[in-house]
């Protein structure tokens, strides 16, 4: 679950007075996610999410994702803006945390997304990224390709307590990757995690696109890479879908045309993005105590990802 930090009924009405949002009628801790505390609160005028911001968030980018948040929502994007108080403050302080109060949306997260679903993800990526041509705030991305080093530096010897020989192939990716990144496809901020869990719908529609705390300035097709490897595979990477992998790919398409250099490196750009995923799931693998609260995500998914990518080569993408 995720809840670091209990706040009271209290503090919760307290804060909301300052708001023009009406008066708390119940206020629960939700159990998903990984990263912030977060509660939904119901007024007797409506429902929002209260987010904490915990330590993996840096207060400092925090006005970066709100003022994406609300370039994509005045662009009719299904994001949830943070609400500005009456003294026209989207951050406050609560027990000690940056925190927000946050639109609620409504839907569910897909299981195990069908192909409907995965063709209107990547529709509603492909929307995103058209909506954010024009914007023009930075924020580097630190899980890219020198963060990668970073991370199997810190990770070290540790590797090969997830996997035999992890520590050699992380090594010999990172190499590859060095060698065939590529640096000129069109750039732009991006969600750069856009799994299942957030994204919300209600039957096959998108609904809600959440957690925008790891959003950056990177390469687009990236961000189409990364939706790809958390879309097309059962949880454990066992299975690669190719049908669900077709209709991500169309769907994007249709909204946003992909150019013939963006779609011959989306082979390199997804191994990138599984090498991401299995490194920063090492990393928590490895730092997570035994008793935390927290779901350790497994890293081998992402490794079986990475060996299907590579094995699967330029073909996987082709028209
Ligand atoms: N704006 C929202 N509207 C509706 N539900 C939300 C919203 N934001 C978060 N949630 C719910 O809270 C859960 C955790 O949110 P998330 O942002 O993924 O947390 P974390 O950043 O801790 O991973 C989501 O799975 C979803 O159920
Ligand atoms: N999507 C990442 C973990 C990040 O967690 P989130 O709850 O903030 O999306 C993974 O699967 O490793």
């Amino acid at each position: 679950m995720a809840v670091y930090t209990q706040v009271s009924a209290e503090r919760i009405a307290e804060l909301l007075s300052r708001y023009d949002v009406g008066t708390l009628v119940s206020a629960k801790g939700i159990a998903e996610g990984v990263e912030n505390s977060n509660y939904v609160l119901e007024t007797d005028r409506s429902r929002f999410i209260l987010t904490l911001y915990e330590k993996r968030v840096d207060a400092d980018d925090l006005p970066f994702f709100l003022k994406l948040l609300d370039h994509l929502a005045a662009r009719g994007q299904p994001v949830p803006p943070a609400i500005a108080d009456k003294a026209g403050r989207q951050i406050q302080s609560v027990n000690g945390k940056p925190a927000c109060l946050i639109v609620f949306l409504p839907g569910l997260s897909p299981g195990e997304p069908n192909v409907a679903q995965s063709r209107s993800a990547g529709a509603a990526l492909g929307k995103l990224h058209q909506s954010l041509i024009d914007f023009a705030d930075l924020r580097p991305n630190t899980l890219s390709l020198p963060g990668w080093h970073e991370l199997a530096r810190r990770c070290g010897d540790a590797l090969e307590e997830i996997a035999p020989d992890l520590g050699k192939i992380v090594a010999e990716e990172l190499a590859f990757l060095d060698a065939n990144w590529p640096s000129e496809l069109p750039r732009s901020a991006i969600h750069a995690d856009l799994f299942p869990d957030n994204v919300l719908m209600l039957d096959d529609k998108v609904t809600g696109i959440i957690d925008f705390y790891f959003a950056c300035t990177d390469i687009r097709a990236y961000d189409l890479a990364v939706t790809h490897a958390a879309w097309c595979f059962d949880d454990e990477g066992r299975s690669f879908d190719a049908e669900r992998s077709a209709a991500l790919i169309a769907g994007y398409a249709e909204q946003l045309p992909l150019s013939d250099d963006e779609r011959e490196a989306l082979p390199i750009l997804a191994r990138g993005a599984s090498l991401r995923f299995l490194l920063t799931r090492a990393w928590d693998w490895l730092n997570t105590p035994d008793d935390a609260l927290v779901t350790r995500k497994d890293p081998a998914a992402f490794l079986r990802r990475l060996e299907f990518y590579r094995a699967a080569g330029s073909e996987l993408f082709a028209r």
